[in-house]
């Protein structure tokens, strides 16, 4: 099942085209990965799936209007400067934010996503002293408690150590088993395409290719890669 499709989309800033006539399909409880050079509009086309980039042309369509989606994006630097807990700052997607009252259903997930994330020992701790691959998951964590069908990874693991990626993305996956969730990753770590992702959508000038990740011929992706290393 198609959970989100894209028609012929293409995207011009200031008389300059990203892409054109790009198709492509997000299938329900699949990884999609998004990959391409740099600056060829991976980015972009994430903010047109979450409906903040308007299209130059083309349309994008969801299977339903209520699909639940949360994104998480590559760091966020505002984190240096925001003394509290992991557990406040992943409660912060409930709509009672930091109110204490929270429900027991949402008590109840909260502690349930902080054990997926790996984050029960840390939970107490501040987010603006925990590591790298700590802030990260508590992104994940964030983005799950608002109990999403659609996950949207925006080079979510670069930066991070392989223990570090692979912890994020074996919870990642587990969410793809467990909880019907579709993935849509931007990500130039060819090593993380390979393990995890399903499908590629690969973008360039000339256009879109769709596939699955097994018949994805890595060598032409390496070029680019390089670039991120
Ligand atoms: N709002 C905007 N106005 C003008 N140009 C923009 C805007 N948003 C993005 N661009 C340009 O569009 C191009 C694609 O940007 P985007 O961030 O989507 O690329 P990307 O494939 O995600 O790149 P990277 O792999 O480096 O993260 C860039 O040249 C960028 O400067």
């Amino acid at each position: 099942m198609k959970v989100v499709t894209g028609e012929n989309v293409g995207i011009q800033f200031d008389n300059r085209w990203l892409y054109r006539q790009i198709n492509f399909a997000v299938n329900k409880q699949r990884i999609l990965a998004i990959v391409g050079d740099n600056g060829v509009g991976k980015t972009t086309l994430l903010r047109a799936i979450l409906g903040v980039q308007t299209l130059t042309e083309g349309t994008i369509k969801y299977s339903d209007d209520h699909q639940v989606i949360a994104y998480v994006p590559q760091y966020r630097p505002d984190m240096q400067a925001f003394p509290i807990k992991i557990s406040e700052y992943i409660s912060l997607s409930f709509d009672s934010g930091l109110l204490p009252w929270k429900q027991p259903r949402e008590k109840k997930l909260l502690a349930h996503i902080i054990e997926d994330t790996n984050l029960r020992q840390l939970a107490n701790s501040r987010i603006d002293t925990a590591s790298g691959g700590e802030k990260q998951r508590a992104y994940l964590a964030q983005a799950l408690v608002k109990q999403p069908n659609i996950l949207i990874l925006d080079e979510a693991t670069a930066n991070l150590d392989n223990s570090a990626k692979y912890e994020f993305m074996e919870v990642v996956k587990h969410y793809q088993n467990h909880h019907e969730l579709t993935i849509l990753m931007v990500s130039h770590d060819l090593d993380i395409i390979t393990r995890y992702a399903d499908d590629y959508l690969l973008l360039s000038k000339e256009g879109g290719e769709q596939g699955f990740v097994a018949d994805l011929d890595i060598t032409r992706l390496q070029e680019g890669s390089q670039n991120h290393a």
